[in-house]
């Protein structure tokens, strides 16, 4: 029997009414497929890439750059929305310093640079700047597999990142910064939207000329986050490991990753359709549906808190899948317990 038969039949032989786990039983079904075997727990981990982005001197967000270095070290430190998530539910995490703009690194250090460059003046990073987020991205996910980890979780903290993502993601679709570009960590505030705007249609037009593949995409005006998390969900792929995607950052990523690697898709688990309104299309271009995305909770954190909160309703899904009865042997029993009815 293959293993999505075997998957299927397990999942099928609950006793729940047919699909009334509707979403879960389909990502379930889809994690026993990643992992080409049956098993009977998931151990997770969750991986969170930190980078500063240089695009943020063009007045794209109000927040300080700083708070990138800050927010990571409240990572570590157990004081940070994502900490608090994993801790409550015990789910182990790792902050990779992929490029924070500041001497000191956070967590694994594995800086590519001090922060990108400004793409409105040159390409955010060089190819071999590039290569190390990258090839961070998936030496992370190599170690997880040896240290026996079986579903990933991913999220990214970096001041600016909705701007290169919002970059990356036009320059990859031509859908227009006008339909992508959201608020950001920033408050409501027309004016930003517009300065994003203006700012990702000119990076993309400067550059537009030498930007041939996708990794070109994100070497010119992405970032160090977004390249590292693209390494990772490839290197699922090569693993079998399944992954769970948080919001509009690591949805670009995904989208850059499945278009490097079509069978990447088959990886990558959506959590939550982050208010970003690129969200929806970064995912569609993954081939994720909207139908497919179990929350809608207005989550516009990134840090990974989304894809934290479904991790923890598929380790609970996983746990019911064995131990729940049987649909067979309740009909069996239906009928004999007559003498007992009231
Ligand atoms: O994940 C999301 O969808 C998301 C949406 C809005 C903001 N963020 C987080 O906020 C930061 C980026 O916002 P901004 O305005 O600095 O580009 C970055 O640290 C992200 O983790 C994340
Ligand atoms: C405080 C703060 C926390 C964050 N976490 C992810 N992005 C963030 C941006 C800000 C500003």
């Amino acid at each position: 029997m293959s293993i999505e038969e075997r998957a299927n039949r397990l999942i099928d032989e609950m006793a729940i009414p047919k699909n009334s786990l509707g979403l879960l039983e389909k990502q379930t079904k889809k994690i026993f497929c990643c992992w080409g075997k049956m098993q009977t727990e998931i151990r997770p981990l969750h991986l969170i890439f930190a980078a500063d982005n240089g695009v943020v001197v063009e007045s794209v967000v109000k927040q300080s750059q700083e708070i990138t270095y800050l927010q990571a070290k409240n990572m570590i430190a157990g004081r940070a929305t994502i900490s608090c998530f994993c801790q409550s539910n015990n789910i182990p995490y790792k902050v990779i310093d992929v490029g924070i703009r500041n001497k000191n690194s956070v967590g694994i250090n594995r800086k590519a640079a001090y922060g990108t460059r400004n793409f409105l003046q040159e390409p955010a990073m060089s190819v071999v700047e590039f290569a190390k987020a990258f090839a961070a991205g998936k030496e992370m996910v190599r170690t997880a597999k040896q240290e026996n980890y079986n579903l990933l979780s991913f999220g990214e903290m970096g001041i600016g990142n909705t701007t290169t993502s919002s970059a990356v993601l036009y320059a990859l679709t031509d859908v227009q910064p006008e339909f992508i570009v959201g608020y950001g960590a920033n408050k409501k505030n027309p004016e930003v939207i517009k300065r994003k705007c203006e700012v990702i249609a000119k990076g993309v037009r400067l550059h537009r000329d030498e930007m041939h593949t996708v990794e070109d995409l994100i070497r010119f005006v992405g970032g160090f986050d977004i390249a590292a998390l693209c390494g990772a969900m490839i290197e699922c792929r090569q693993q079998n490991m399944p992954f769970v995607l948080d919001g509009f950052i690591t949805a670009v990523a995904f989208a850059c990753a499945v278009q490097m690697d079509a069978s990447v898709a088959d990886f990558g688990i959506a959590s939550h359709l982050s208010r970003e309104p690129g969200m929806f299309y970064a995912l569609a271009l993954g081939g994720i549906e909207s139908d497919d995305v179990p929350i809608r909770a207005d989550l516009a954190l990134g840090e990974g808190t989304g894809a934290v909160l479904f991790l923890v309703m598929l380790k609970t899904m996983m746990d019911a899948v064995w131990h729940v009865a049987k649909m067979a042997e309740l009909e069996e029993q239906v009928g004999k317990t007559v003498g007992e009815a009231l």
